[in-house]
């Protein structure tokens, strides 16, 4: 489903140039979760980045369904993005402004779908995540693990091909954290969702179907 060739990723500001990926290559395989770990710094983010098309490689290939992604225009890979991917991030990203239901239905809303519609399928995906009693509470009413379940109902409400989550219990406690990645489990088993997730929680791993090393911008090595 994801294939990844010689993937380099170079920072420059200025003078100062920093190769966060140094040429990586693998694939990722339909329904997988996985794991990408390393070190701070390694490039963990990067390759998320790069991989979640929210960045562009300095040189490299990716296809995600033999469509060679790293050769959209801009206006391509928005629509792709929007279609086929969703995202979850450490800090939630929610809208404050928003209740937990309308904060779900803006990729939705985004696609062009009619409203009603999509404040069906948000509702279904709060459900599905454990909070269809909290439909109209403001975020700032939710504790941090709720508010990343209501993220991760928005990254799936389009029911994405691949959903990308980039430290996402970075800022939970250990049992918030346990029920995070349970939910991720059982959404890539009920939904049979792609998920690709960052983390550097060694204890992480036993959630994972296999894990992708990263260690100094390089491969360090893949194990199921
Ligand atoms: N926007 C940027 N501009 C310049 N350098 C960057 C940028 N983003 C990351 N880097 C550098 O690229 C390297 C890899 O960073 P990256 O964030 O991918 O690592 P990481 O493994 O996710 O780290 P952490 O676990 O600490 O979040 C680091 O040396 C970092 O300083």
């Amino acid at each position: 489903m994801i294939r990844v060739t010689d993937l380099k990723k170079i920072y420059r500001m200025g003078l100062v140039e920093v190769a966060a990926l140094k040429g990586v290559s693998f694939n990722i395989e339909k329904g997988e979760f996985v794991g990408i770990m390393g070190p701070s710094g390694s490039g963990k983010s990067t390759l998320l980045h790069q991989l979640g098309l929210l960045d562009t490689p300095s040189s490299g290939r990716i296809f995600i369904d033999d469509i060679e992604v790293t050769r959209l225009d801009d206006e391509a890979r928005t629509r792709f993005r929007l279609m086929h991917l969703g995202y979850v991030f450490q800090d939630y990203a929610l809208v404050s402004e928003l209740n937990v239901k309308e904060n779900v239905a803006i990729p939705a809303i985004t696609q062009g779908r009619i409203l009603s519609e999509c404040y069906v399928a948000a509702t279904e995906m709060l459900e599905k995540v454990g909070l269809g009693n909290r439909l109209d509470h403001l975020v700032y009413e939710l504790s941090g693990g709720e508010q990343q379940r209501v993220s991760i109902a928005r990254a799936l409400v389009n029911k994405p091909a691949i959903v990308f989550a980039d430290e996402p219990c970075a800022n939970l406690d250990t049992e918030n954290s346990r029920t995070i990645l349970e939910l991720f489990r059982s959404v890539n088993r009920d939904l049979g969702q792609t998920i690709v997730m960052v983390s550097h929680e060694l204890w992480h791993q036993e959630y994972f179907d296999r894990i992708i090393f990263i260690q100094d911008g390089l491969l360090e090595k893949e194990r199921i």
